[in-house]
C-alpha cells in the first residue's frame, strides 16, 4: 500500500481503532523508507519526516498514532548514516507490531480474570482490546452475556455484534440512548480508548462518558482495555487531546441537512469520561487505577515532564 492510500483509508475510516491506525502508520512507514532512492542520511530523514507528517495528520485523537510514529521515527532522527537509519525503521516499526499484537494478547488475559459467571457486559463502539477481553473470557468457559451499543453515526457496533456472534457470545444489540435503560441489569462495562490522560481521563468514542455517568449512577464497575502506547505523553504539560470533529454528512443526509437552514449538525468523535468515572484501566503491564497514568507515561513510554521544551 502506498502512502497516499494509508493516509485516505485511515482519514475514511476504512482502517480504524487505535491500535490498527497506529500498527498501519508504522507499516506504512517502513514501507515508505523502501521507496525512497536516496541513499543520503539528510534526504532519507527529510523524507521519512515528511510521510510522518501526513500520518500525523490522518486523525487528531488517537493518541497511538503520534506514540507509535515518534517510536519508529525515533532511531532515524538520531541516526548517524544512512544504514542505520533505514535499519532503525525497519526494526522499531516491526518491534512495535509485534508488541502491539502481544500487549492485546496480554490485556485479553488481565482483563478476562475481572470477567466472571453470570456477568452481563457492556461494550460501547468497537475496541479490538475490550473484545479481545470478553473473548478470552468466554474461551476459559465463562458464562455471560454481552450489550453491545450501536454507536451511531459510523455504526462500529456492528463490527462487534459480528465478533461477538461469531465467537459465539450470547449479545444484546441496543442503540446508544438505551444504555441507561439497561444498565440496571450490566454488572460490568469494559470499553477501550483512544487516548488516556496523565490525571487518568479517558478519551474514547462519542457517548463513551454517558455510560460512564450511568455506570456510576448505577455502582457498575467501568473499566478500560488499553494498551501503554495509548497513554498521551503531551498531557503532562497540560496540553489537550484534540477531539475529532467528523463530517456533518456522517449524521445527517447532505440533501435533508441542506433544508434545514437553521440547524448547525455537530458530529464529535470522541468524548472525555473523567478518571472519577473509571474504575480501572487495563493495559499490558498490569491493571492500574487511573490515577497511576503517570507511572505509565514515565516508566513505560519513556516521557518524562523535562522532556518537554517550555
Ligand atoms: O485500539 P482499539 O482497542 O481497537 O480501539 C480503541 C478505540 O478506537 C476506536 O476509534 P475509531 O473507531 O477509530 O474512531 C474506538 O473509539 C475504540 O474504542
Amino acid at each position: 500500500m502506498t502512502l497516499a492510500d494509508t493516509e485516505k483509508k485511515i482519514k475514511s475510516m476504512e482502517i480504524r481503532g487505535a491500535g490498527r491506525i497506529a500498527r498501519t502508520a508504522a507499516n506504512a512507514l517502513k514501507e515508505h523508507s523502501e521507496t525512497i532512492k536516496s541513499k543520503d542520511l539528510k534526504v532519507f530523514v527529510e523524507e521519512m519526516n515528511a510521510a510522518a507528517e501526513i500520518l500525523l495528520k490522518t486523525r487528531p485523537t488517537a493518541v497511538s498514532l503520534p506514540n507509535a510514529i515518534n517510536i519508529v521515527m525515533k532511531g532515524v532522527r538520531e541516526a548517524k548514516t544512512y544504514e542505520d537509519a533505514w535499519h532503525a525503521v525497519h526494526e522499531s516499526a516491526d518491534k512495535f507490531v509485534k508488541e502491539s499484537d502481544l500487549a492485546v494478547k496480554k490485556i485479553a488475559e488481565i482483563g478476562a480474570a475481572r470477567i466472571k459467571d453470570g456477568d452481563v457486559v457492556l461494550t460501547h463502539c468497537n475496541s479490538e482490546a475490550a473484545l479481545a477481553c470478553i473473548i478470552e473470557a468466554h474461551r476459559q468457559g465463562k458464562k455471560f452475556e454481552v450489550f453491545a451499543t450501536e454507536v451511531r453515526p459510523r455504526n462500529q457496533g456492528h463490527i462487534t455484534i459480528k465478533t461477538l456472534s461469531d465467537a459465539g457470545i450470547k449479545t444484546n444489540f441496543i442503540v446508544d440512548s438505551a444504555a441507561r435503560f439497561f444498565m440496571k441489569k450490566v454488572s460490568l462495562v469494559i470499553v477501550g480508548s483512544d487516548a488516556v490522560t496523565v490525571n487518568g481521563a479517558v478519551v474514547n468514542k462519542i457517548g463513551t462518558s454517558q455510560i460512564a455517568l450511568c455506570a456510576h449512577e448505577s455502582r457498575t464497575p467501568f473499566i478500560v482495555a488499553a494498551e501503554t502506547y495509548k497513554f498521551a505523553p503531551k498531557t503532562l504539560t497540560g496540553e489537550l487531546i484534540e477531539i475529532e470533529e467528523r463530517d456533518t454528512s456522517e449524521v445527517l443526509d447532505e440533501k435533508m441537512a441542506k433544508e434545514l437552514s437553521n440547524v448547525n449538525i455537530r458530529n464529535p468523535a470522541f468524548d472525555f469520561t473523567p478518571s472519577d468515572y473509571v474504575d480501572l484501566i487495563i493495559t499490558e503491564k498490569g491493571a492500574i487505577p487511573p490515577e497511576m497514568a503517570y507511572v505509565i507515561i514515565r516508566d513505560y513510554l519513556g516521557w518524562n515532564i523535562e522532556d518537554f521544551d517550555r
